[in-house]
């Protein structure tokens, strides 16, 4: 019967250096990785704090200089993306650092990725669709060494970055398997000036990733067992470094948790993350949060589908009562977090519903969502979440 058997692709992640203080290593690892003149890529309101003066402090004593590129907005653009391969080619850079939370991190990764293919490629053409990444010179990937500074992308351990067509307001994810860091240094103490909503919506995005992989049907027991794991880590921190920023353990837990359901997220995504790109793209909003906003509706909709699974998972994470039980904790947890109620609360118009549905089916976080989606579900589960 081994035709029943199914066929997948399975990656893991880059080296982790996981631990307080560690960015202070930053120069070594980044040379390891054979980064001689690198680029720091971080976002203008992480370039003027204290953590990021002090990384640049550790390259330059170094002798690895301290060139940044700071000019990326939050849902980085292609015109973003132009201007840092711009800097990236006049300082004669090698590699760049990735410095922030995920729009930074995703930025630096698409500068990586561009600056060296030849002029005729465009990022539209390396979508996570197919094998389009083949289209894409391998060799002239340039190294990445990733080092967050939120809890809940997990972008420094994974191999796409998420980019804003600001012409056609598409939030596209581009993929290639060599985009992977080849090294994240995971230190909490960055994470501990993070203001409380984005420590909050961050936070919710590591769950979203980790309920959506874990309630994905594709076929994946790995990410299966860490998904569950990084619900739990979430459900038992997020509280706790919402109400106790320095608490540096929950912090550590939380940034283990955002590279658990980046890990996990392999297997899949699903209605969460589509309807949440189509707001991101078009209303700015930030993108943890807008998945926690969506997050209520999403599991009644997919209810019919999950609700065995989710039973199981409640029953893990300690909490009796099933699926009603674990609906009620994330609400609950959505309130202690300050999360708007709803989708309109965060400036989306009814009479944009239509064109937001469309957009949320074509992205492809769909397919990994346990029921089909269709316009008119789709379009359903928007009013329910507004
Ligand atoms: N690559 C992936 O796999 C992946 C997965 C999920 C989301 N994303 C993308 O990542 C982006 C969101 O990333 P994010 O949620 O980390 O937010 P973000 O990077 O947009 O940062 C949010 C805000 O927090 C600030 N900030 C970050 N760290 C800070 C710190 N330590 N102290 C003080 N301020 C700090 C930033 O300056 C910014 O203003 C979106 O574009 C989303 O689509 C990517
Ligand atoms: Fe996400």
């Amino acid at each position: 019967m081994s035709h029943d058997v199914p066929k997948r692709n399975w990656s893991y992640p880059t080296a982790i250096k996981f631990g307080a203080g560690r960015i202070a290593e930053l120069a070594d690892h980044a040379r390891a990785a054979g980064l001689g003149r690198p680029l720091l890529v971080t976002d203008r309101a992480l370039a003027a704090l204290p953590i990021t003066a002090a990384a640049l402090d550790v390259l330059e004593r170094a002798g690895l200089g301290r060139a940044v590129f700071s000019d990326v907005d939050p849902n980085p653009t292609e015109a973003n993306m132009q201007a840092g391969i711009a800097a990236y080619r006049a300082g004669g850079h090698d590699g760049v650092i990735c410095f922030g939370g995920g729009s930074a991190l995703d930025l630096g990764k698409m500068i990586a990725l561009m600056a060296g293919q030849r002029a005729e490629l465009s990022v539209w053409d390396l979508e996570d669709v197919d094998d389009w990444f083949t289209r894409a010179d391998a060799d002239a990937i340039a190294p990445v060494v990733a080092v967050p500074t939120t809890a809940g992308t997990g972008s420094e351990v994974g191999r796409a970055g998420v980019l804003t067509n600001a012409a056609t307001h598409r939030k596209k994810i581009i993929f290639h398997p060599r985009l992977m860091p080849a090294v994240a240094i995971c230190d909490p103490e960055l994470t501990v000036g993070m203001p409380p909503f984005v420590t909050a919506g961050t936070g919710m995005d590591a769950l979203a990733h980790c309920l959506e992989a874990y309630c994905s049907p594709h076929y994946h027991p790995m990410s299966q067992g860490i998904a569950l794991e990084g619900m739990r880590l979430v459900f038992d921190n997020l509280p706790v470094v919402y109400r106790e920023p320095g608490n540096l353990m929950a912090r550590a837990h939380m940034m283990s948790a955002a590279m658990m359901g980046a890990v996990a997220f392999q297997k899949g995504l699903g209605a969460i993350h589509s309807l949440s790109h189509p707001v991101g793209a078009i209303y700015g909003t930030h993108h943890g949060t807008t998945n926690a906003v969506v997050m209520p509706a999403v599991l009644d909709f997919n209810r019919p589908a999950i609700e065995e699974r989710i039973a199981a998972a409640a029953a893990y994470l300690g909490i009796p009562g099933g699926f009603d039980r674990f609906r009620a904790r994330v609400v609950a947890l959505c309130e202690e977090l300050g999360i708007p109620k709803g989708l309109a609360a965060m400036g989306v118009e009814a009479d944009r519903l239509d064109e937001l549905t469309a957009m949320a089916l074509e992205d492809p976080s769909c397919g990994g969502n346990p029921l089909p989606m269709t316009a008119q579900n789709t379009r359903a589960l928007f009013e329910a979440a507004l």
